[in-house]
């Protein structure tokens, strides 16, 4: 099986074009292939699929099978590919996802895409539709018992859910501990993903991401962005942010004309493989 091995600011995943042909059982296969010892490496795989809605349509499944609705780095990524392999000459390409259809805006440089702006949409920050399971319709600064003490939570949706957690300082955070404690916390029927922020300026954030189903990654594109929606939505910061990751920056913009989130952030294609499946 042919893939694509690439990644948005280090957060990296298999591309596997299935504009022909879609492999079976993807929950084992994203399992298999994810894994950085007995597989290609990676922290999910991604699906590029034909779409009657879109130009083209994306899946993706986390290191551990589950599949996400939305992935931001991993659609700058489909970006890249379906204009760098020559499926598309379009600079506006709309993409399919299970969280609706995004606009993908290609930056092209020398005959290839380096960056792409997407239209990542409204965010979610009714509890109902996030889902979580909160006394109140929007969960802003609420306290969480946790195992290090009583943290405040912020939740947002931007088509997969997020608790933003705000830090005066991510030196002394457990990340690994914290996150996967808040990843499966009862109060999401679903999971989520994990997002600790510290506060530069009005309009510098820095942060680090504990993923649903892929544990730590060096960047989070709908992290980025829902951290940037809980920063403004709690006066921390306005409508315009630089997001700094492990893994590289992101630039968040809020349109308040449409509420819409703009993520703007590099796409990089690493190497081509054939890969063997095991099971
Ligand atoms: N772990 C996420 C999917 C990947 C999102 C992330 N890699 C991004 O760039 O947005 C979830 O289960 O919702």
């Amino acid at each position: 099986m042919k893939f694509t091995k690439m990644h948005g600011i280090s957060n990296d995943y298999i591309y596997i074009n299935c504009m022909e042909v879609t492999p079976e059982r993807l929950s084992e296969l994203s399992i298999e292939m994810s894994d950085r010892h007995t597989g290609v490496g990676g922290d999910g795989i991604i699906l590029i699929c034909p779409s009657e809605v879109a130009d083209f349509k994306m899946r993706i499944f986390n290191a551990d099978g589950s599949e996400a609705k939305m992935c931001g780095n991993g659609s700058r990524c489909v970006g890249k590919y379906v204009y760098d392999y020559g499926l598309t000459d379009k600079n506006v390409v709309t993409l399919e996802t299970l969280a609706g259809i995004k606009t993908l805006h290609l930056h092209v440089n020398k005959g290839k895409v380096d960056s792409v702006t997407v239209d990542m949409g409204e965010p979610v920050t009714s509890v109902r539709e996030i889902p979580v399971i909160y006394n109140n319709e929007m969960m802003v600064n609420a306290p969480v018992d946790t195992s290090c003490g009583v943290v405040e939570m912020t939740a947002v949706s931007m088509g997969n859910p997020h608790g933003v957690v705000f830090v005066d300082s991510l030196d002394n955070v457990d990340v690994h501990g914290l996150g996967r404690e808040l990843e499966i916390h009862p109060m999401w029927p679903d999971r989520a993903n994990i997002e600790f922020a510290q506060i530069n300026s009005p309009s510098e954030i820095t942060m680090r991401v504990w993923e649903r189903g892929s544990g730590e990654t060096m960047a989070c594109g709908t992290g980025a962005c829902a951290t940037a929606v809980a920063a403004a939505l709690t006066g921390r910061t306005g409508d315009r942010v630089t997001v700094h990751l492990l893994g590289g920056d992101l630039e968040i913009y809020r349109n308040p004309d449409d509420s819409h989130i703009y993520m703007t952030g590099g796409a990089t294609t690493v190497f081509e493989g054939v890969y063997e499946r095991q099971s």
